[in-house]
């Protein structure tokens, strides 16, 4: 039985109020919150955005974007506690008007001084706003000030150094939640339950019993119409700086001390700062790259006919790399990691590859024994797989691998919080388990900036893959140096 829900009051200024994302997720996600208790009378939310509307043609917006998911009264208790107010966010002098707002609200709805500042605009604005928020005194002296913070944080390690410092100058690090969503789904929320709540893994998570671990990012999609942003951005930037790192982190990570956010982020930041980072011999041995060409259906062009895509364009659509960690629990097992888009199935999802045993089972049987896997499978049905050897039904005696399967359950999906919801609720709660830590973040952005480098310069080569495959045939090279192979193969 879920806990019985506590209110949370605040008032949540959102830069972007018009945008896709907070029509498509946010504002449904504050609605299941508001359905669930969490929200009830002592709340508001203040949107904002150039265009001029009013308040009535602002809830209408909120309306239509949750009208499918309640009942009309509730869609029209819940829209009441927005307001909207047009701002440029590059303007100071609009800031005094937010202010006004915020104090007004803030006693209106007894929302107890507590304030969330979502940034759901353009990534170039993150560090201006973050920055106005503190001069131009948005911040409330009696509850908490929290920032949110959308994706991408920064090009580069360059970049995100500078925008952690505009973000600093405002908040303390435990006031900022820097967004990733793949941290927010539910079976990524699993792995540490799976880990530590099962000592028999716990005592083997090691290159003891490991030999390697796997993370796939597998998309069908190809890249739609978002060229403009990822033909820059790639899928070393897009996917692996940020989601695939931040899962590894969850697997790599020393056992926390406790279950809170502060141990949490401890933990992976140990690991994260024993990740062996590679010179440009070591990228080439270790990254590969690929980019989608046509597929066998006539839909299936290659990237570089896409729409907006430079018909020149080296841009990776598909990456695939070797981490190593240099500590006492890793040395020796790689971590792999791999992204692209176009393939031939959507698959999010990790395989820990356990070492073989070396038991002799006598002359029948040679070469019978796997090794055995667990999967933890997050899209797009998540569920856990555990291949193990038992016994097989022959007269002789010899074993085969058998599958224990476990997936989620219709009504377990039905009640399974989108990510965002996860997330507002986490930032409304103070908690940073499940946001991105800047150590963490910068070491990545170190980490990738290397390979970025490389590729650059081209001097790596890119493989055109055919769509609705699984991507550069490189990348199995990769595996089979080191006697791997991957476990999912479309
Ligand atoms: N959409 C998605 O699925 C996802 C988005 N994100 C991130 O979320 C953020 C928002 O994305 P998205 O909603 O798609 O973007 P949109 O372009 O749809 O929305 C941008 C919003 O910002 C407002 N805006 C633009 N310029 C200014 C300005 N100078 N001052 C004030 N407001 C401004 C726009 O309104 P107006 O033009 O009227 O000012 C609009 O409300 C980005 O950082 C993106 O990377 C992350 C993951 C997924
Ligand atoms: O952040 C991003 O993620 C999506 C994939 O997200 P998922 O939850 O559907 O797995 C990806 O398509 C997009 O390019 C990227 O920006």
């Amino acid at each position: 039985m879920d806990n019985k829900p506590t209110e949370l009051p605040l008032v949540l200024l959102l830069f972007g109020g018009t945008g896709d994302l907070a029509k498509r997720k946010l504002y449904p996600s504050l609605f299941n919150l508001f359905k669930k208790g969490y929200l009830q009378k002592h709340f508001a939310v203040i949107g904002t955005a150039r265009h001029p509307l009013d308040d009535e043609k602002f809830q209408e917006v909120v309306r239509q974007s949750i009208a499918k998911n309640g009942t009309e009264g509730q869609v029209k208790e819940f829209a009441a506690h927005f307001r909207y107010s047009s701002h440029d966010v590059t303007d100071l002098k609009d800031y005094g008007k937010l202010k006004n707002m915020l104090a007004k609200l803030d006693k209106e709805f007894d929302a107890g001084g507590n304030r969330i500042f979502y940034m759901s605009v353009a990534p170039r604005f993150f560090g201006q706003i973050a920055q106005a928020i503190k001069s131009e005194g948005l911040m409330s002296d009696t509850g908490y000030n929290r920032l949110m913070v959308e994706k991408p944080f920064g090009t580069s390690y360059k970049t995100a150094e500078e925008l952690q410092n505009q973000l600093e100058s405002g908040f303390s690090d435990d006031q900022i939640f820097r967004i990733d969503h793949y941290l927010g789904k539910e079976m990524v929320q699993n792995i540490p339950a799976v880990r530590f709540g099962n000592p028999i893994l716990d005592a083997t998570w090691n290159k003891n019993y490991i030999k390697n671990v796997q993370v796939t990012l597998a998309e069908q999609l190809g890249v739609e119409e978002r060229a403009g942003y990822y033909n820059t951005a790639g899928a070393l930037l897009d996917m692996i700086q940020n989601h695939a790192f931040q899962i590894v982190g969850w697997l790599a990570m020393e056992k926390p001390s406790s279950f809170s956010d502060t141990d949490i982020r401890a933990a992976k930041n140990t690991v994260f700062s024993k990740l062996k980072m590679y010179d440009e011999r070591e990228v080439v041995a270790n990254f590969v790259r690929g980019q989608y060409g046509r597929g066998r259906e006539v839909w299936q062009k290659s990237y570089t006919e896409e729409p907006n895509v430079p018909a020149d364009s080296k841009n990776d659509t598909y990456v695939a790399g070797r981490l190593q960690f240099e500590n006492d629990r890793w040395t020796g097992v790689p971590f792999y990691i791999r992204t692209g888009k176009r393939l031939a199935a959507k698959q999010t999802r990790v395989d820990i590859v356990y070492k073989k045993s070396s038991f002799d089972f006598g002359k029948f049987n040679q070469d019978k024994l796997s090794e055995p896997v667990l999967s933890i499978l997050i899209d797009p049905v998540g569920g856990i797989n555990f291949s193990l050897n038992g016994k097989n039904v022959t007269t002789e005696f010899e074993t085969r691998s058998d599958l224990l399967k476990w997936s989620i359950s219709d009504q377990d999906k039905v009640k399974t919080p989108d990510p965002y919801e996860r997330m507002l609720h986490d930032a409304m709660n103070g908690d940073g388990s499940n946001f991105a830590d800047w150590n963490g973040v910068s070491i990545s952005w170190k980490f990738v900036d290397q390979i970025a480098k490389v590729w650059a310069e081209d001097k790596a080569p890119l493989e055109i893959y055919e769509s609705a495959t699984m991507g550069s045939v490189a990348s199995d090279r990769l595996l089979a140096e080191t006697g791997d192979r991957w476990i999912y193969r479309g």
